[in-house]
């Protein structure tokens, strides 16, 4: 196709790949975004969140001339022929999704948008978001079209340039197949629909996943009282490709700046048109429930107190390979530890600066040191790959709880620690008599 003119608003982990991954696919793009600060070092190159790849792409754009970063939505858009909106989408007082920047945006470019631009929201929004911004830009001859963004943070440019598929959802259905044709140089299905479809797309998928995991940590609450192992539970489910093998892996809780908001979100939506949604309800109940165990297993991990006791916390962020911290399961672990006056003394590869309620250091082996427990709350792989008989040594006490299951038990058993990890039999350390 042709390359068109874009402009993306809002810079953050879908603006800033959508933008350098449109380039890439030989687009015009200028980046816009609030925070001046962040124009003038994404102008300069620098990229500041981990996304591999992510960096690269952005230099190659500004280099080729197809890339640039502004301050002033207004004047950005006067020559586009598609506007991309990925600016937040939390989650509001009540649960619902707030729209305000979206509201924002729109209400500030409504009236310069060229006559045939498409308004498109890649935030991800309730059904019912395309035709209130059809209402706010009050103009016939700007199609608004839905096409959610489904990558993940830590493979996002990945996740955009090789995507499942392609969703595009309009009441003016050729300006939805337009902006499927943005992307006509990748391999993936498109998916073309009306408005509110394409916008459900988006919730459904994501809280699909949501209920997977919380059944999946049902299931590995009750291999433990059963005696059974959920690591042989869900290969053996993962093998029926109608169940798949990814989403199976249990944890302190599923978090992220995504799924809780999105499951809270739906369950608003549900509440608008009176169905009370309570698969999803249950859900999101049990994912706090899932980091209540945790923090039961931590405290049982160091004799049943956890004032006073001082705990090693491998692990920060949402999930492995992001900086994010945005409604992280491991901050929410801790900040329990914390009010129940444990010691933390944290670590995290991709994180540092200070965080509230706990001492975060530069190397894993300070979090060891004088521990009653170390507790591994994100699957970073260099935690497998610690000597853990040094760590053995600069511990106090003997116990690894590893919420991700990342951890070789013999190893940790041979170092002379205790492992315990979730829906798994424990393996106690060796007694050895002198
Ligand atoms: N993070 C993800 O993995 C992901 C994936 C798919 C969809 N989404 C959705 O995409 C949307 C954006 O998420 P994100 O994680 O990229 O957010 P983010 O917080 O990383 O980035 C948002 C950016 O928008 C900017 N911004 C805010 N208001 C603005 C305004 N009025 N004008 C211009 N810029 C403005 C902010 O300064 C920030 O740079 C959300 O709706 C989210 O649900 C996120
Ligand atoms: O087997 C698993 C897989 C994930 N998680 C946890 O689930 C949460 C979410 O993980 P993931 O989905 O990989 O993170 P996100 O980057 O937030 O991506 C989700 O949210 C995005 C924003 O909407 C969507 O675009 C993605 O498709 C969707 O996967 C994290 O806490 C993970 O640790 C597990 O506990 N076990």
């Amino acid at each position: 196709m042709t390359p068109a003119r874009i402009v993306v608003v809002g810079t953050g982990y879908v603006g800033l790949t959508t933008g350098a991954c449109l380039a890439s696919l030989g687009h015009f793009v200028t980046c816009v975004d609030v925070d001046r600060a962040k124009v003038s070092r994404l102008a300069a190159g620098r990229v500041d969140i981990l996304e591999p790849g992510l960096a690269d792409l952005v230099h190659r754009g500004i280099a080729a001339g197809r890339l640039q970063f502004v301050v002033g939505a207004r004047d950005a858009v006067r020559h586009a022929q598609a506007v991309f909106l990925c600016v937040p989408t939390p989650m509001g007082a009540g649960g619902s999704a707030d729209l305000r920047a979206v509201e924002a945006v729109t209400a500030e470019i409504g009236d310069v948008l060229p006559a045939g631009c498409a308004l498109v929201t890649k935030s991800t929004v309730p059904v019912g978001t395309s035709q209130r911004i059809q209402a706010l830009v009050g103009r016939t001859d700007v199609p608004v079209v839905s096409n959610p963004e489904f990558l993940r943070e830590g493979t996002a440019v990945a996740d955009f340039l090789g995507p499942d598929r392609i969703v595009v959802g309009s009441d003016d259905l050729a300006a939805a197949r337009w902006v499927g044709e943005l992307y006509a140089e990748l391999d993936a299905p498109v998916v073309v629909a009306d408005a509110a479809s394409a916008e459900l797309v988006k919730y459904a998928a994501n809280c699909y996943l949501a209920l997977k995991l919380s059944y999946v940590n049902s299931i590995a609450e009750l291999c433990e009282r059963l005696g059974a192992d959920i690591s042989l539970v869900t290969e053996g489910m993962g093998y029926d490709r109608r169940i798949g093998r990814t989403f199976l892996k249990p944890g302190p809780g599923w978090g992220g700046s995504c799924l809780p908001k999105d499951t809270s979100a739906l369950v608003k939506v549900a509440e608008s048109v009176n169905y009370d949604f309570t698969m999803l309800t249950s859900a999101i109940d049990e994912n706090l429930a899932q980091r209540d165990r945790i923090v039961a297993k931590i405290a049982g991990a160091v004799g049943g107190t956890l004032a006073g006791a001082r705990i090693g916390v491998l692990g920060l962020a949402f999930k492995a390979g992001t900086n994010d911290l945005r409604d992280s399961p491991a901050l929410a672990v801790s900040s329990v530890l914390c009010a129940l006056g444990a010691e933390l003394i944290a670590y995290d590869p991709a994180v540092d600066g200070e965080i509230a309620g706990m001492t975060v250091v530069d190397d894993a082996y300070q979090v060891a040191k004088d521990a009653d427990a170390v507790v591994v709350l994100t699957e970073w792989a260099e935690f497998k790959h610690l000597d853990w008989a040094a760590m053995a040594e600069l511990m106090e006490g003997i116990d690894v709880v590893d919420t991700r299951n990342l951890l070789d038990p013999r190893v940790i058993v041979d170092a002379g620690l205790s492992w315990q990890g979730v829906g798994r039999p424990r393996a106690a350390a060796r007694i050895t008599v002198s």
